[in-house]
């Protein structure tokens, strides 16, 4: 429904990374370059719109484009990151991706603007054996259910996701495409098979 060239893209970054020993994921580095540059990389030959929503380093996620923090403290999760994309940027739809997936597809915002219909709240990525909710696409009109859900405290992402008409998008042609990786042992497995091919 939406052409590509009308979606933004926001690059999540905003996570504490407890699991990672807290230091911030986007910045680690995956074969000479930090996450958010392989993220970068595969997204830009699909969109020309770009955002960073980062709540530490700033200064350092800036070199790479437009950045913006959550508005809500603390660490809401990454519904907090949708809700001050929400804010910040000025759009009908906005897709989201995580920086700890170094190998996402590059067919992705194609595959997820074709996918929707126009009265899809929500298109989010599956790769035939999970949904994948930190890979999706959603229009503006959720923002008052979003509100409503993150004032209540609930933070989980997918029980907001079935509040609102949301789509499965296909990719279970590319199941690895969205490996994430969370911990220093997921990140040297994946680094050493990538050194290996
Ligand atoms: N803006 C924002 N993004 C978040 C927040 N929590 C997680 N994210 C992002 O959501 C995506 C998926 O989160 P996780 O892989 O669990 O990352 P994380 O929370 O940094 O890591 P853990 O603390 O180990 O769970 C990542 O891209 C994170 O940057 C948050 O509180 N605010
Ligand atoms: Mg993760």
């Amino acid at each position: 429904m939406p052409t590509p060239e009308q979606t933004h893209w926001i690059i999540l970054a905003g996570g504490q990374a407890s699991r990672m020993g807290g230091n911030d994921k986007g910045l680690i580095e995956l074969a000479g370059q930090p996450f958010i540059q392989h993220v970068i990389d595969t997204l830009t030959p699909q969109t020309s719109h770009i955002s960073i929503n980062a709540n530490r380093n700033q200064n350092i996620y800036s070199q790479y484009g437009d950045v913006f923090g959550d508005s809500i403290e603390n660490y809401p999760g990454p519904l907090g990151g949708m809700h001050a994309a929400l804010h910040h940027i000025n759009n009908d739809w906005i897709g989201f991706v995580p920086c700890d997936c170094p190998q996402l597809p590059h067919d992705l915002v194609s595959r997820m603007t074709a996918a929707c219909q126009p009265d899809t709240d929500i298109a989010v990525a599956h790769n035939g054996d999970y949904i994948q909710p930190v890979v999706t696409l959603l229009h503006r009109r959720i923002l008052p259910k979003l509100e409503a859900f993150l004032a209540n405290g609930d933070r989980k992402i997918i029980l907001l996701y079935r509040q609102c008409n949301m789509i499965t998008v296909d990719f279970s042609d590319q199941t690895d495409a969205f490996i994430n990786l969370n911990t220093p042992d997921e990140l040297s497995q994946f680094g050493a098979r990538h050194d290996s091919n």
